[in-house]
C-alpha cells in the first residue's frame, strides 16, 4: 500500500496538477497581499466613505462560503462580458475572498505598532509614507508573517476547490483518478501526501523568514563593547556636541518658540486653558508641575503632534497646525502633507519619556533615518556626524545594535543623539528620565546640562528639581493647563509667589526647602 500510495506521490499527472493549484495559490497569494492591504489601509484611514466600503466588503465575504463565492464568480463572470476561463476565475475569486483575511490580518498588524513609534517618526519630520516604509510596514510585517504562513498554507489547499469549476488541479486529477481504478486509499493518500510536502516546505520557508525579520531575536554585533563605555568629559563631550548647537541665534527672530492664547481640548475636556509661551534662542525652559497638569500635551502641541484647538503656535518662524491670512483669520490646517511639511521646516526635535527608538533599525539607522529620508542630506556627512554623537554620549561602537539590546539610559542617550542629527532648532523633552532606574537618571541629564551649556534651546518637562534648579534658565509652573507663573529657577523654586507653586513645591521638596515657607505671603493656603 505505501508503495502504492508513493507511486501516486511522484506520479508525473499528479504533479502537474499540484504545479496548477501552486500557480493558483501563488497568483492569488501576491494579489491578495495587495488587495488586503490597500483595504486595510482604508479601513484604518480617515475617509469615512472608503471605512464603509470596506465593512460591508469584509462582513459580505466573511460571511459567505469560498465554494459558494467561487461557483457565484464563475456564473457572474460570464454574464458581464468577462470569460476568464477556470485558472483565472479561480484566482479571481479567492482573491477576493483571501483579500479580507488578509485585510483583517494587516488592520491586527498596523494597529499592533505602538503609537510611540509612528510620533517618533512625525517627530522627526517624516511623512507617514516614510514612516510607513521604514518603520510602521517592518514592524507590521513582523507580527502578521505567523499568520500570512498559515493563510498560505490554507490557500495552497483551497485551490481544490476550483475543481468544482473544472480546474485541473490536483483534487480533481486524484477524483478523476479513484473514478478510474477505484483504489480510494492509494490515490488520496499520494495526493495528501503531496499536499502535505508542500506545506512542509512553506513551514520551512516560514521559520527562515521569521528569523530574518525578527529583530528581536537578532544577536549583539561581534563587536560591541563588552562593558558600557563611560560618557567622555564634560569639555570633550561638548567638543564633540558642538557641531549640531546652532549657536548663533537665528537674525531677525526674536523667539525660536512662541505659543500665544493656547487652548487644547480633548472633547469637553479642556487641558491647555489659554497658555502664552515665548521662548528665546539658547534659553533652557523647565517645565513643572502636577501630574495631569498639561506639560506633555503643551510639548505635543509645540511640535504640532497634536492639534490645537484654538490659539497660534511658532517655532523657528514656522506657523505650526494653523495658516494666517493677511487679514489675521486664522485656520486650522488640515492636510496632512502640509502639516507634516511644515513640522519639517521648524525642525522640533523631540526626546520622549519612553524613548521610542524605531524597534527595527540600528542605532545608527535610527540615527540616520530623517535626515537621509526626509531632510536629503548627504548620507556620508550624516553617518559622520552621527559618529560624533554616539562618542560624545559614550555610546561609539553602538551604530549596529538594536534598541532592546541596549539599557534604558543608553536608549534615552541614543533617543537625543538622534533628535539632535536632525539638527534641530529647538529640543522637546518630556520626562526624558522618569522611565529610568535611579542610577541612569544622571548620565542622560549630564548630555543635557552639556547641550544647554552649549547655547542649546531647551524645554524639558521635568520633576527633576535639581536639574531645573541648576540648568534652567527659566522655570514655568503649570496647574490645570494654564501657567501659573514662570521666573528664574530662584524665584519660583526658592522664593514663589504663588500659593498653589508653593503648595507644589512643598509636596515634592519637603517642608524645609522653600526659603519662604515660614512667611506665608498674602492669600496663602493654609
Ligand atoms: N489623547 C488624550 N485624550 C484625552 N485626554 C487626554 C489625552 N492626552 C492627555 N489627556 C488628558 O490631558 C490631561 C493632561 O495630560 P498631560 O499628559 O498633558 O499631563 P502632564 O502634566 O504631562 O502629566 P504627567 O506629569 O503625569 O505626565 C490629563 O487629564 C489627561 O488625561
Amino acid at each position: 500500500m505505501l508503495n502504492d500510495i508513493l507511486g501516486y506521490a511522484t506520479l508525473p499527472y499528479f504533479l502537474e496538477g499540484i504545479l496548477v493549484a501552486l500557480r493558483i495559490a501563488g497568483a492569488t497569494l501576491v494579489l491578495s497581499l495587495l488587495l488586503g492591504l490597500a483595504l486595510a489601509l482604508a479601513h484604518n484611514g480617515k475617509i469615512r466613505f472608503l471605512r464603509w466600503l470596506v465593512g460591508g466588503y469584509l462582513w459580505v465575504i466573511r460571511g459567505t462560503p469560498v465554494l459558494l463565492q467561487l461557483i457565484f464568480w464563475y456564473n457572474a463572470l460570464p454574464a458581464i462580458g468577462l470569460r476568464l476561463g477556470g485558472e483565472l476565475t479561480a484566482i479571481w475569486s479567492l482573491t477576493i475572498a483571501f483579500a479580507a483575511f488578509v485585510c483583517e490580518l494587516s488592520r491586527g498588524g498596523l494597529m499592533a505598532v505602538k503609537q510611540g513609534q509612528l510620533d517618533a517618526g512625525a517627530a522627526l519630520g517624516m511623512s507617514p509614507a516614510t514612516v510607513f516604509r521604514l518603520v510602521r510596514g517592518p514592524q507590521a510585517l513582523r507580527v502578521v508573517l505567523p499568520g500570512l504562513c498559515t493563510l498560505a498554507t490554507y490557500l495552497v489547499k483551497e485551490t481544490s476547490l476550483a475543481s468544482v469549476i473544472a480546474v485541473d488541479e490536483l483534487t480533481l486529477r486524484a477524483q478523476q483518478e479513484v473514478s478510474r481504478t477505484f483504489q480510494f486509499v492509494a490515490v488520496f493518500g499520494g495526493a495528501a501526501a503531496i499536499y502535505i510536502v508542500v506545506n512542509t516546505v512553506i513551514a520551512f520557508v516560514q521559520r527562515a523568514l521569521e528569523k530574518k525579520l525578527d529583530y528581536t531575536r537578532r544577536k549583539p554585533p561581534r563587536d560591541l563593547p563588552s562593558a558600557p563605555g563611560d560618557q567622555p568629559p564634560a569639555a570633550e563631550a561638548k567638543r564633540l556636541l558642538d557641531e549640531v548647537v546652532l549657536s548663533e541665534a537665528p537674525p531677525g527672530r526674536p523667539h525660536v518658540v512662541s505659543a500665544r492664547g493656547v487652548v487644547k481640548q480633548f472633547g469637553d475636556h479642556v487641558v491647555l486653558n489659554g497658555v502664552d509661551l515665548n521662548v528665546r534662542h539658547g534659553e533652557v525652559v523647565c517645565v513643572i508641575g502636577p501630574s495631569g497638569s498639561g506639560k506633555t500635551t503643551l510639548l505635543r502641541c509645540l511640535n504640532n503632534l497634536e492639534p490645537v484647538t484654538s490659539g497660534v503656535i511658532e517655532v523657528n518662524g514656522v506657523e505650526l497646525g494653523t495658516r494666517t491670512d493677511r487679514s489675521g483669520a486664522r485656520t486650522v490646517i488640515t492636510s496632512e502633507r502640509r502639516r507634516v511639511r511644515d513640522r519639517a521646516r521648524a525642525r522640533v526635535g523631540m526626546v520622549f519619556q519612553q524613548f521610542n527608538l524605531f524597534e527595527n533599525l540600528t542605532v545608527g539607522k535610527n540615527l540616520a533615518a530623517a535626515p537621509i529620508r526626509t531632510q536629503k542630506r548627504d548620507p556620508e556627512e550624516v553617518r559622520r556626524v552621527a559618529g560624533r554623537l554616539l562618542s560624545a554620549v559614550g555610546l561609539a561602537g553602538y551604530g549596529n545594535a538594536y534598541p532592546h539590546q541596549l539599557s534604558g539610559g543608553q536608549q534615552q542617550r541614543v533617543a537625543i543623539c538622534r533628535a539632535l542629527a536632525a539638527q534641530p532648532s529647538v529640543l522637546l523633552f518630556d520626562e526624558p528620565t522618569s522611565a529610568l532606574d535611579p542610577e541612569k537618571v544622571g548620565e542622560v541629564l549630564q548630555i543635557m546640562q552639556e547641550l544647554g551649556e552649549l547655547g542649546m534651546t531647551m524645554i524639558v518637562s521635568t520633576h527633576e528639581m535639581s536639574f531645573a534648579r541648576r540648568c534652567a534658565t527659566r522655570v514655568v509652573f503649570m496647574d490645570g493647563g494654564n501657567i501659573v507663573e514662570s521666573g528664574t529657577p530662584q524665584q519660583i523654586l526658592e522664593n514663589p509667589r504663588e500659593p498653589r507653586t508653593r503648595q507644589f513645591l512643598r509636596t515634592v521638596l519637603g517642608d524645609g526647602v522653600l526659603a519662604v515657607a515660614s512667611v506665608p505671603a498674602e492669600g496663602d493656603e493654609k
